[in-house]
């Protein structure tokens, strides 16, 4: 497979630079580095292995890096400033359950913790969740029973249709474990099968799909990939149980200190954050507008509380642009402008834009 110029900076190591990723081995983040030689998502049928090069599934030069798992994206970001990983995967964005809080909440980075942690590098995944536990041993012509109220209930006489129907029966499903962006992604078959089930947030899809595989009783579930079922040998329930069919989650690349290579393609984004004065009108709109002066599209906006004062936010923008390859300088025409209006700010990175056709 061609490889990715942008992330070829290794040799600076003697020792095989590492990639950080959230772990245990088979959750998505795990997929974004491995998925291209593991099996294809449905939507690559017929691109060539460089294609999907491109479409970052396999954004490393493979032989270059060793891929490391780590319990929490908070040890992501720490293995990245530290030097101990030259590279980190961590999720952002997912296009049916938005952003990921953990990721925005260590970018708002209040302490200063990570200080020289950029982003470099966006990756898109198709994420396709099935439902893993026990079988129930059962008559093969018992009906699939379902856990919980199943819907239509009183409170919820229409319920939108799932798009996925239990391969087995769930009667005995009593816990379901998984990762909240997960639970967010599968509402509308939670509420049809397992209305009223315990959930239980983990760190990963694939730590879930190990508390199911460590429970003897065999009445937990997971919401994980079909890759953590046959990793850990588990069955499968039910698949394709996402609320729906173009579900994608948005990965970052971090990196410690600055990529001169990256934001070089002729679409590129960058991430910025910035606090502005809560008591005077219009202070937000004031920047907003220094994008719209410069021409520049914005992609996304998030904000997190301060933590410092109740209600009041550190902002997140994204734009179309690179700071680092900025030929108009209409990117540094903007952030210049914008500096009247924030009381903080911070450049977050500068990478290809993956999703720009
Ligand atoms: O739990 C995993 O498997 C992850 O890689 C995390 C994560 C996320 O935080 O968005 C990644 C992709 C899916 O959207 C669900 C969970």
């Amino acid at each position: 497979m061609d490889s990715h110029p942008q992330f070829s900076n290794a040799d600076v190591h003697e020792q095989t630079p590492i990639v950080s990723f959230l772990g245990p081995v088979s959750s998505y983040t795990h997929q974004v580095l491995t998925l291209a030689q593991y099996e294809r998502p449905p939507w690559s049928i017929g691109l060539t292995d460089f294609d999907l090069a491109q479409a970052a599934l396999s954004c490393f030069e493979s032989d270059k890096y060793d891929y490391r798992p780590e319990i929490t994206i908070t040890d992501v970001f720490e293995a990245v400033q530290s030097g101990d990983a030259e590279l980190g995967v961590v999720p952002f964005e997912n296009s049916t359950n938005g952003a990921v809080i953990f990721t925005l909440e260590l970018l708002a980075d209040r302490y200063k913790n990570f200080p020289d942690i950029t982003v470099c590098g966006e990756a898109y995944l198709d994420v396709r969740h099935c439902l893993l536990g026990k079988k129930c041993q059962r008559q093969s012509t018992d009906s699939p029973d379902v856990s919980g109220a199943c819907t239509p209930t009183l409170s919820s006489p229409s319920p939108t249709k799932p798009r996925a129907s239990p391969l087995h029966s769930l009667k005995h499903v009593k816990r379901l474990y998984s990762h909240p962006q997960a639970f967010g992604q599968c509402e509308i078959f939670l509420q049809a099968y397992l209305k009223g089930v315990e959930r239980i947030d983990v760190s990963s899809t694939s730590r879930a799909a190990e508390m199911v595989k460590e429970d003897t009783t065999g009445t937990s579930a997971a919401i994980a990939s079909n890759l953590a079922a046959d990793i850990h040998d588990i069955d499968i329930l039910a698949k394709g149980i996402e609320d729906r069919e173009d579900n994608t989650t948005r990965f970052f690349i971090l990196r410690k200190g600055v990529d001169p290579n990256a934001g070089v393609a002729p679409k590129s984004k960058s991430l910025i954050s910035f606090t502005v004065d809560h008591k005077s009108p219009g202070a937000l709109a004031s920047v907003l507008h220094c994008f719209q002066i410069y021409g520049l599209n914005l992609t996304s906006i998030n904000s997190r509380p301060t933590k410092v004062v109740p209600f009041q936010y550190i902002f997140f923008v994204e734009f179309e642009g690179s700071k680092l390859h900025d030929e108009r300088g209409m990117v540094k025409r903007t952030l210049d402008a914008l500096e009247d209006y924030v009381q903080s700010w911070r450049w977050l990175g500068s990478w290809d834009d993956k999703y720009a056709k």
